[in-house]
């Protein structure tokens, strides 16, 4: 298993393209299934996430060229509707063949798929919202068999505007037979580059980006070619990180309207930002404020996936932050580690109160998810001496050469293998 090894002290300067956003672009990987046409994605980073979503494409029988950052998918010879085990258990995007699968083939077996260990993570509102539309669901042994005779259109409410849910059931809807309209849909920019991109192929997706979607069905989707929008995690990511470390950046390949929340409270901890349509430049010079609230939500508010690298943050502004995590109840595992850094955080239940300190000291410490990982890395930015993260292998899931971006912009940052 990898680790990554960094020594604190330097303060990052220079300029980084931020590669395509993984979340956008394993369901339009999904969606390329709904397709009669080959389908070109650019800007698709290359992460294990993606390698797996590929497999599994291949393992129904599609035929995938995978050059990153571009994936050519031709879709019309597949071969199977049951997705491998081992590659459901790999990630929890696995759960995006679903919709295109009873869309277009009207039968999808799959078992409950992988991810981040974050909290319990149902698919409650995907099963229901399929049913919905017309599936009928059986679950037997650890295997969901999903099968239609078509589709149709129906009304659905989320009870919580669940991501992968809005994206699933729209994938499943823009085959069915009439309208779908979601209710209390979510509302991030993937959920908008989704559409996007079936509507590029032929779909009738309206409302994208607003709490109500609106889906009409149409008979078959043609093949096409898009770029995936830039990854809003990874920018934020990398501007929290020249935040910590004081420094100069400027982020290329970025949409700053994507980022709103996390600016504000960057912001609120004394950096300074300047944005233009697609470039944004950070610069601080190191003495940070706490921020009174942090508080994530679904979008446009503080995203739960940057949770953890503000927390990073938060742990050396001086005076005492709130950060509230209302999205997933397991998004914690990074305070312990932050701790044995020096941190000085006390959670009580969905509630972290962190109390800046003057310094963080290097220690070994355990990535326990892909954010976890990233928030421990740009600790280690600060921190005296030098910090080991080990299972590095998660930070690989969402970072594409985590280590070489940031080696980019002059920090001290090695990678350490272990085969
Ligand atoms: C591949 C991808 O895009 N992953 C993102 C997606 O995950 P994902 O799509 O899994 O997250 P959801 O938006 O579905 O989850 C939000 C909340 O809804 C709950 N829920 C979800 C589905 C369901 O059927 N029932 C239910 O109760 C979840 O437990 C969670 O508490 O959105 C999350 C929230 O922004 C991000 O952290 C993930 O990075
Ligand atoms: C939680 C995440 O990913 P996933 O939903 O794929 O587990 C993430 O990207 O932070």
């Amino acid at each position: 298993m990898d680790r990554i090894a960094v020594e604190g002290g330097t303060p990052l300067e220079g300029t980084v393209r931020v590669h395509g956003a993984k979340n956008a672009a394993l369901p339009i990987l999904a969606a390329t299934l709904l397709a009669e046409g080959v389908c070109v994605v650019e800007d698709v980073p290359d992460l294990q996430d993606i390698r797996v979503m590929v497999d599994i494409l291949r393992a129904l029988g599609a035929s995938v060229d995978y050059s990153p950052p571009v994936v050519r998918v031709d879709a019309r010879r597949i071969s199977r509707t049951e997705v491998p085990e081992e590659l459901m258990r790999q990630m929890r995007s696995s759960i995006f063949l679903m919709g295109p699968l009873l869309a277009r083939y009207c039968h999808a077996r799959v078992s409950r798929p992988g991810g981040c260990t974050i909290g319990s993570r149902p698919i409650d509102l995907h099963l229901k919202g399929l049913a919905a539309l017309g599936a009928s669901i059986d679950e037997v042994h650890g295997y969901i068999d999903c099968q239609t005779r078509r589709l149709h259109g129906a009304a659905i409410y989320l009870d919580t505007p669940s991501v992968g849910a809005t994206e699933n059931l729209m994938m499943a809807a823009v085959l069915a037979e009439g309208t779908t309209v979601i209710g209390n849909a979510a509302r991030e920019p993937e959920i908008v580059d989704l559409a996007n991109f079936l509507n590029r192929l032929g779909a009738r997706v309206e409302g994208a980006g607003e709490d109500t979607l609106v889906i009409s069905g149409v008979q078959g989707l043609i093949g096409g070619r898009y770029a995936i929008i830039p990854d809003r995690i990874v920018a934020g990511t990398l501007a929290i990180a020249v935040s910590m470390t004081g420094g100069d950046v400027t982020l290329e390949n970025v949409r700053p309207n994507h980022l709103g929340a996390v600016l504000t409270k960057l912001r609120e901890g004394g950096v300074e930002i300047e944005t233009g349509r697609d470039i944004m430049r950070v610069r601080s010079d190191g003495k940070l404020r706490a921020v009174e609230q942090v508080r994530t939500a679904p979008y446009p508010g503080f995203p739960t996936d940057l949770q953890a690298p503000f927390m990073a943050l938060l742990s050396v502004a001086p005076g005492m932050s709130i950060v509230a995590e209302t999205v997933f109840e397991e998004r914690f595992k990074h305070v312990s580690e932050l701790c044995r850094m020096g941190a000085n955080i006390r959670v009580d239940l969905r509630t972290a109160f962190v109390q800046g300190v003057p310094r963080l000291t290097g220690a070994v410490v355990q990535a326990s998810d892909l954010r976890a990982g990233a928030a421990l890395v740009l600790a280690g930015l600060v921190a005296e001496g030098t910090t080991v993260v080990e299972q590095a292998h998660h930070i690989d899931r969402g970072y594409q050469q985590f280590d070489e971006m940031l080696r980019g912009l002059g920090a001290r940052v090695r990678r350490l293998s272990q085969s």
